[in-house]
């Protein structure tokens, strides 16, 4: 586990407001410290707990620092992926043929989102890496390499969960026992853009949210994911040794609407190949997810959700091939009236291999 950090924030010069200890707003987009928040003194503690809330609040969206992921084993997995992807295809076949219910899926291709009005181009690997462990059979070093990342980022997943869950006034394990986290569901998900130059209107992933509590991501140095806040698109460039946390649907069901899943895409580079890995992390497939009672009790508005089983809001969301929020509908109720709407198609295969945000 991570030791506080004493790395000092480049946004707050030294001998200037500070030491940041557990957050900071730099160049906007939240920085949490691992080591701080859970190891720093009780005073650090709470206060990085504090900055974590407000970050799940305004943002969605962070980047967690002196988290313990080794930069090698990052790299190990990113290269890995890559040579599962010059694999040739016959290798591959089985898992390009997959649905989304497969636990391990490769989709290639061009899609057509009129969320954007882009064509996405990205190809993708999915696997269920918990609670049962699936991996392609190659190549051979991916099976340890993920076993060890999957490993490694679900801790640091679950320790965030249960500070989100502290930041929120509830006990640390309170949503951790709810939604059965010893039986998360966890899925790793490599994604690789071509270059794509010349065209305007190209895109990698359009605008969708995830639809699980939290997300971990890192890239291979090529910035392109953006998340929106207050309205724009911001482009999230990671300071060095850092990684992203995106947060999910259910993380907005559960805290009752305070904390929203946020929007993101990922552009593509006109001259580079965007790579970026994935670890999500959900509640256990069977939970039923619903608004924390406390927090629904103490907001004006009541209870902004009706409960629903995580596995049946995935396969709602896979069905009806959303890449916006539009998921949350099912379950979000507006006055006292559940909102039951028919599911919008926007997004529009070109290709057979399906449009399938970490999915
Ligand atoms: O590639 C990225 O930066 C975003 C990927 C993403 O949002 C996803 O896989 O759900
Ligand atoms: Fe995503």
């Amino acid at each position: 586990m991570p030791t506080p950090s004493h790395r000092h924030c480049p946004n707050h010069p030294k001998g200037g407001h500070g030491d940041c200890a557990g957050a900071c707003r730099g160049d906007g987009i939240p920085v949490i410290d691992l080591g701080v928040l859970l190891n720093g003194n009780a005073e650090q503690r709470s206060q990085a707990t504090h900055e974590l809330g407000q970050a799940c609040e305004d943002w969605g969206f962070f980047m967690v620092i002196n988290h313990g992921v080794p930069e090698a084993l990052q790299e190990e997995v990113m290269d890995a992926c890559k040579e599962l992807y010059s694999l040739p295809r016959e290798e591959k076949a089985e898992y390009i043929a997959a649905g989304p219910k497969d636990p391990i899926r490769i989709g290639t291709g061009l899609f057509y989102s009129d969320i954007d009005d882009a064509i996405c181009r990205r190809d993708y690997m999915k696997m269920i890496a918990h609670p049962e462990f699936h991996c392609p059979a190659k190549p051979a070093k991916l099976r340890d390499i993920a076993v060890e990342y999957s490993a490694q980022t679900r801790q640091l997943l679950l320790e965030l969960v249960k500070a989100v869950s502290e930041s929120l006034g509830l006990d640390r394990g309170h949503i951790s026992e709810v939604l059965n986290l010893e039986s998360c569901f966890q899925i790793l998900v490599g994604n690789n853009y071509p270059p794509y130059a010349g065209l305007d209107g190209v895109m990698g992933i359009s605008a969708h949210s995830d639809h699980g509590l939290l997300t971990l991501l890192f890239q291979n140095g090529v910035d392109g994911l953006q998340v929106k806040h207050n309205g724009q698109w911001v482009t999230a460039k990671p300071l060095p040794g850092s990684l992203f946390i995106i947060t999910g649907d259910q993380l907005e069901i559960v805290s009752n609407g305070r904390y929203k899943a946020v929007l993101h895409r990922a552009l593509v580079h006109g001259g580079q190949t965007r790579m970026s890995f994935v670890s999500l992390v959900g509640p256990c497939l069977d939970a039923v997810v619903e608004p924390v009672l406390e927090l629904a009790q103490n907001d004006p508005q009541g209870m902004k959700f009706r409960g629903i089983r995580y596995r049946d809001y995935m396969e709602h969301q896979q069905s009806s091939k959303m890449n916006t929020k539009a998921a949350l509908d099912i379950v979000r109720v507006q006055g006292d009236i559940l909102t039951c709407e028919s599911t919008p198609n926007n997004s529009t295969e070109a290709d057979s291999s399906g449009y399938s945000p970490t999915s």
